[in-house]
């Protein structure tokens, strides 16, 4: 483990013996680099993005919680993206090298703190080696209050073209959209060019992206749902902190806990995700 910078932003790089590392920043428990053992890089982060603490990082693996997107009435994408994280601790384990990041209401400023006034306890463990990545989220209700949560791994993964890539794991599976109705994708494979903003309901099975000639396995428990997401040439030139080309390299393919779950007093939730470059 060290301690290194991204941009301007305190973070922590962890390496396995084979040469795999991930970099996370203190702010957003985010991380912001996976490197596979071959030294490929494989997250996207954006050129224009902020890495000041002024507001999220685009790109990377934002945590999202407790609100996933405009769905409640706090801050858009929930405050964990946004708020500092501590490292709690480090070591390997059979060859892999991990991190762990913790997040309480004691963390967060004031404000954040009234508006969403439970007692919590978030947990990030970030393990890299060989092709692999695995991401541990945690929820502990440290309070004597239920409260209700959404939850996320809002992943970029970087890509070669957007209009290349190529899902699969989702045929007959329910999504929503912009549209009223929701839909059964039909689709062995999820092909797109352009805007797609779509939340998968009750995965039943792995997924897969396939990016020229690389195979990336996605597999989450915990986290029902997914979502995959890309701006889009027209939403990517409103956004300002991504360049206009940049939607070409892209994919989000989010682990996600959309329907808000009612965590009780000392329970705990826990979403895992493993990725696996073949
Ligand atoms: O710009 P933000 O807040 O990071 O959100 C990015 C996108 O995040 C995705 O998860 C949502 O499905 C999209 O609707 C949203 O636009």
């Amino acid at each position: 483990m060290s301690n290194s910078t991204f941009g301007l932003l305190p973070a922590v790089t962890i390496r396995a013996a084979d040469g795999a590392q991930a970099t996370v920043t203190l702010y957003g428990g985010h991380l912001v680099s996976w490197r596979s053992s071959d030294g490929q890089e494989r997250l996207f982060c954006s050129r224009a993005s902020s890495l000041d603490g002024s507001r999220a990082i685009r790109g990377g693996v934002p945590v999202i919680f407790p609100q996933f997107g405009a769905r409640g009435t706090g801050m858009r994408h929930g405050f964990a993206r946004v708020a500092t994280w501590q490292l709690e601790s480090t070591g390997d384990a059979d060859g892999a090298a991990w991190a762990q990041f913790v997040l309480t209401q004691a963390d967060l400023p004031e404000a954040i703190a009234a508006a969403w006034p439970y007692a919590f306890t978030l947990h990030l463990r970030v393990a890299v080696k060989a092709q692999s990545l695995e991401l541990h989220l945690s929820v502990h209700n440290t309070g004597e209050q239920a409260f209700p949560f959404s939850a996320a791994l809002h992943s970029y993964f970087a890509i070669d073209q957007l209009s290349e890539a190529r899902i699969g794991g989702l045929q007959r599976v329910r999504y929503s959209d912009e549209t009223p109705q929701d839909a059964l994708q039909a689709e062995e494979v999820l092909q797109f060019e352009d805007k797609l903003d779509r939340i998968y309901y009750q995965l039943p099975g792995a997924l897969s992206l396939q990016s020229g000639s690389h195979t990336l396995r996605l597999e989450q428990q915990g986290f029902t749902d997914a979502v995959v997401w890309n701006p889009g040439a027209q939403d990517a030139a409103a956004l300002s902190d991504l360049a206009d080309d940049e939607y070409q390299r892209f994919l989000c393919i989010e682990p996600a806990l959309i329907q808000p779950d009612l965590l009780a007093a000392g329970a705990e939730w826990t979403g895992r995700q493993r990725l696996e470059f073949t």
